[in-house]
């Protein structure tokens, strides 16, 4: 099975989610017209990082996203994997990936696991519980955002019940990339999986962002590979060779957990 992947790789401005949503559906727009089956935004993409002000800002039961994903699903025709926003709720602030298909159907809703310290989150935000793991097109998926992917213990479960895709939301500073690169990498080789990770771009009061949004193929290999611009960052998963690497090294019926 084949599938046109597309990474928004956009900028976000601070604090101001309407020019967010704004933005966010001219590139939905434009990858649909280059026929792209799926698309993926960045880690909080409606906010950014304005954590002081979550309270004025933060998606009440992320209600106004989910509208504005399925009603671009449906005008544009793509499965989006929402990125992450800022989710307002009665226990606190999450940072929420929300994912739904074409005909507009909900398909998942998983929060940030791990708190990224050295960006304030512990100080504003409440972690997840659940899983990243989604089903779409017959296949196992799973999301992870941003921090989460330097967590291979947490990654492995989904993969470890057939998972063959991971998708990324982040936004990662630049700084870091060569982590970002690295750590992708090593999750595509270990889980014999294909990995779409997008990143954003721009600047915010305290961070310059990396960008270099990443398509990976199950072997490790970089398809596609963003700058440091908008864009779209676009590639075909062929899932039939998930398949093929996991039959040439048996990496998951080798493994011996009674000795882990
Ligand atoms: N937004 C994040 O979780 C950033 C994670 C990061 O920068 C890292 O180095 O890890």
């Amino acid at each position: 099975m084949l599938k046109k992947m597309a990474c928004i790789q956009m900028d976000i401005h601070f604090g101001q989610p309407e020019k967010n949503y704004e933005n966010a559906e001219k590139w939905i727009h434009k990858a649909s017209e280059e026929k792209c089956d799926l698309v993926i935004l960045p880690e909080l993409w409606t906010t950014g990082y304005d954590l002081t002000r979550l309270s004025e800002i933060a998606d009440e039961e992320a209600k106004q996203t989910f509208k504005f994903l399925k009603r671009c699903s449906l005008t544009y025709q793509v499965d989006i994997i929402g990125g992450s926003i800022a989710k307002k709720t009665a226990q606190g602030h999450y940072n929420t990936m929300l994912i739904v298909d074409r005909e507009g159907n909900f398909i998942k809703e998983y929060s940030k696991l791990h708190l990224f310290k050295l960006m304030d989150e512990h100080l504003f935000l409440q972690h997840g519980t659940n899983s990243g793991e989604f089903t779409l097109y017959g296949e196992s998926f799973s999301g992870a955002i941003c921090y989460d992917i330097r967590f291979p213990e947490w990654i492995r479960k989904p993969f470890l019940e057939g998972a063959s895709a991971l998708f990324v939301s982040a936004e990662w500073p630049k700084p870091r990339l060569s982590h970002w690169r690295n750590l992708l990498i090593a999750r595509a080789i270990e889980n014999q999986c294909y990995v779409i990770a997008c990143n954003r771009v721009g600047n915010d009061p305290n961070n310059t962002f990396g960008g270099h949004s990443l398509i990976i193929d199950p072997w490790g290999e970089i398809l596609a590979e963003g700058g440091e611009d908008e864009g779209l960052v676009i590639k075909e998963a062929d899932f039939s060779l998930v398949k093929e690497v996991r039959r040439k090294i048996p990496v998951f019926s080798d493994r011996l957990p009674e000795y882990y």
